[in-house]
């Protein structure tokens, strides 16, 4: 499944209407008949189900469906439509007329008072007022008509996308419904999954219009990552391997204050399968680390005030070389030796994952990543606004934008965009996540993240598969967690403690 832009999905219509021959009446139907099967799995028949038809090929969709609801079963099924046959697109003319002929009863008042009656009448509204084709701010009726139906407090349905949203940018075109759950056709609209609009869309369900499968395999888009496709991508273990096969890491982190960060960060690559572990902290918290961790190595470095002294730079540049990869910054704190230590592993040829306060201090020697080594980058959105140079704002709008003109400048770098949605892309390829949940919002789970991507690295030496797959088995793991327990109390340590249980469902077989 991927996430598209309103243009590709556009021309996977259009493929499949031209190229394959398959008329769009029948798209639509199709697109009726899967929305109908999820009212089957989970909206008794006797609820009374409003819905509400716009201009387009969406109010299309909702004419389709009151037909196939009806002939399911369903006893109260009310449309509203908000145009007359002569406005409305070839399609959705089709499928109202057919409804018409199905006396299935239809309002077209543009009374207040009528529509409130309506609302209050229904158990569930359907949002068939705009699709893909919304191209400008919502005003007058439509305008009013959202605003009655986000105050009725009814579950709403939206179909393929909340009313509103801008299927590109995710952006509020005057006022957009508020959806509990969408139900998006064939494959995700950037628009509902990039903030505000993934804020409106609620729960969003692909659905399959049995468009040709060739057509989304083609289709430009960022790549979802769902159990299936990681599967594919996690780092097999051979049985004739050693701990060299599996990376020889150095992990560089921590202070006084910070020690927890990269103990947490330890402890996730250890459960992620890394080879070797060698940690490199400042030498006031070697004995504490030493007490936690007895599967790694540990090197004290010089430390001044709780974080690594100058002298730490030149022990590093010593043993730098002896290690496959290395992984700065979970706890590391900002000050100079800090940044100098950054530098040393930009300038080394190791491959590296930076995190943390290492994404800070990279903020102000950006020409250091223009290294031709892979470079692991796993900023949330302020660390990438020191990294882009964008602001906050910016990359909320637009982060795809914003990664791409990154990666022009640094094609080495693979980047895990942290945000609700995930980006993780390189110079040629992107992947989404959308698995996890809010009980990852806590400090300390970054941490786990960097550690379970230094584990899955050390394997497959792979920079994006690896982030991808870090990003997923780490969300993953907090849903599997919320399952029975509350997201309050769910903890980044809970989070290493459970990996195995999330590796193991990942490496099962079909
Ligand atoms: N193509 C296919 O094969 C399939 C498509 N499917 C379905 O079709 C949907 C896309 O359909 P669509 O392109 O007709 O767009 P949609 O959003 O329904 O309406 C556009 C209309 O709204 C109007 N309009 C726009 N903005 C407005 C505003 N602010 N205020 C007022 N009016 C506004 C706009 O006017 P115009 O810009 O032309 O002046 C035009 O009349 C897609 O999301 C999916 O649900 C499925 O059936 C599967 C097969
Ligand atoms: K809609």
């Amino acid at each position: 499944m991927k996430a598209v832009t309103v243009e590709t999905m556009r021309k996977m219509d259009e493929t499949a209407i031209h190229t394959y021959g398959i008329p769009s009446t029948v798209l639509m139907e199709h697109a009726a008949m899967a929305v109908c099967g999820y009212f089957l799995a989970h909206i008794e028949k006797s609820k009374h189900v409003l819905i509400v038809c716009g201009p387009g090929n969406n109010g299309g969709d909702g004419f389709a469906l009151a037909r196939l609801l009806v002939q399911e079963g369903y006893t109260h099924v009310q449309l509203h439509c908000c145009v007359d046959y002569g406005h409305m697109s070839l399609d959705e003319a089709v499928f109202a007329k057919v409804a018409n002929s199905y006396q299935i009863p239809c309002s077209h008042s543009e009374e207040r008072k009528d529509i409130e009656q309506l609302i209050q009448d229904a158990d569930i509204i359907v949002d068939a007022l705009f699709g893909t084709g919304l191209s400008r701010t919502i005003s007058g009726f439509y305008d009013r008509l959202i605003l009655q139906i986000n105050l009725a407090d009814k579950m709403v349905i939206s179909i393929d996308i909340a009313s509103g949203i801008h299927g590109n940018s995710g952006q509020i075109m005057g006022c957009a419904i508020q959806a509990d759950i969408t139900l998006t056709f064939e494959s995700y609209k950037l628009g509902q999954i990039l903030y505000p609009g993934s804020a409106y869309s609620g729960k969003i369900i692909p659905l399959s219009i049995q468009m040709p499968k060739a057509i989304e395999q083609m289709a430009e888009g960022l790549l979802v990552l769902e159990d299936d496709l990681v599967k594919t991508l996690l780092p097999q273990r051979s049985s004739h391997s050693h701990k060299g096969t599996y990376g020889k890491a150095l992990m560089i982190g921590g202070s006084k204050e910070m020690h927890g960060a990269v103990t947490m960060a330890a402890k996730a690559a250890l459960r992620s399968g890394i080879g070797t572990l060698t940690l490199f902290v400042p030498d006031c918290i070697t004995l504490l680390l030493a007490s936690k961790l007895e599967e790694s190595m540990i090197i004290g470095a010089a430390s001044e005030d709780g974080f690594f002294a100058h002298d730490a730079i030149t022990a590093l540049k010593r043993i730098l070389s002896q290690y496959d990869m290395i992984i700065i910054g979970n706890g590391m704190g900002r000050n100079e030796a800090g940044k100098e230590l950054v530098r040393t592993v930009l300038e080394s040829d190791r491959p590296c994952i930076l995190d943390g306060d290492a994404l800070y201090e990279t903020g102000k020697i950006t020409a250091a990543l223009q290294r031709p080594y892979p470079t692991i980058l796993t900023p949330h959105v302020k660390e990438m606004s020191y990294l882009s140079g964008h602001s906050i704002k910016d990359i909320q709008q637009d982060p795809i934008a914003v990664l791409k003109e990154f990666l022009r400048k640094y094609p080495f770098s693979t980047v895990a965009l942290k945000d609700a949605h995930t980006i993780i892309a390189n110079s040629q390829q992107m992947y989404l996540n959308l698995a996890g949940n809010h009980a990852l919002a806590k400090g300390g789970s970054g941490d786990v993240l960097c550690g379970i991507l230094a584990g899955l690295f050390g394997q497959s030496k792979d920079a994006l598969t690896s982030a991808a797959c870090a990003v997923y088995v780490h969300a993953l793991t907090a849903d599997l967690l919320l399952q029975d327990e509350d997201a309050n109390s769910i903890l980044p340590n809970d989070l290493i403690a459970s990996l195995s249980e999330t590796y193991q469902i990942l490496r099962e077989e079909e």
